[in-house]
């Protein structure tokens, strides 16, 4: 089987990373509904530096470069927040559509810390697969597509900002 083949109609290989940013983005609608009951900003740097901290502590044994997994972190971290955005606004627009419990920060970023090894584990299969594909970007566009087609226009462009790396 071709590196191509491998990919399969629905993705393959570019479809699971796509799968583990899209979960990473859907925990961002708990974060955001823990900020918004605690009045909490979307903004945490201390906690970014860890998060980014971590990516470069655990690429190398994933086999990514560790510049390269930071800059793709960059991108999470950023698509989580304009999520984390748009969500506050619409809440304080649409008050009755707002959470009414306030989830445990600490548990969700828990959850965010165990996506991050797999996160690490797929992108480096996805750019080993590109490394050895040429056609490779042009086969992850339309996984992006077929995984974002339940979200809504929020979380898609999300997906996209977050999946620019390995799309372009
Ligand atoms: C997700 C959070 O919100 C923001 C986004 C982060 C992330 O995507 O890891 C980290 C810190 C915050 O700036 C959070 O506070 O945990």
């Amino acid at each position: 089987m071709s590196a191509h083949q491998a990919e399969g109609p629905s993705g393959g290989q570019a479809g699971r990373l796509i799968d583990l940013v899209v979960a990473r983005l859907l925990v961002t609608d708990d974060v955001a509904a823990a900020k918004f009951g605690a009045g909490s900003p979307v903004d945490d740097p201390v906690r970014e530096r860890e998060v980014l901290d971590q990516v470069r502590a655990r690429a190398r044994d994933a086999g990514v470069d560790p510049d390269v997994a930071v800059a793709f972190f960059r991108d999470q971290i950023s698509a989580s927040k304009e999520v984390q955005r748009g969500l506050l606004a619409h809440w304080a627009a649409h008050p009755a559509e707002a959470p009414t419990t306030r989830p445990d920060l600490g548990a969700i970023r828990e959850r965010l810390d165990e996506l991050t090894a797999g996160l690490l584990h797929e992108l480096a299969a996805a750019l080993e697969l590109r490394a050895r594909c040429a056609a490779r970007p042009a086969r992850v566009a339309p996984a992006v597509r077929a995984r974002a087609r339940g979200l809504d226009a929020l979380h898609r462009r999300a997906v996209d900002a977050a999946t620019r790396s390995v799309t372009a």
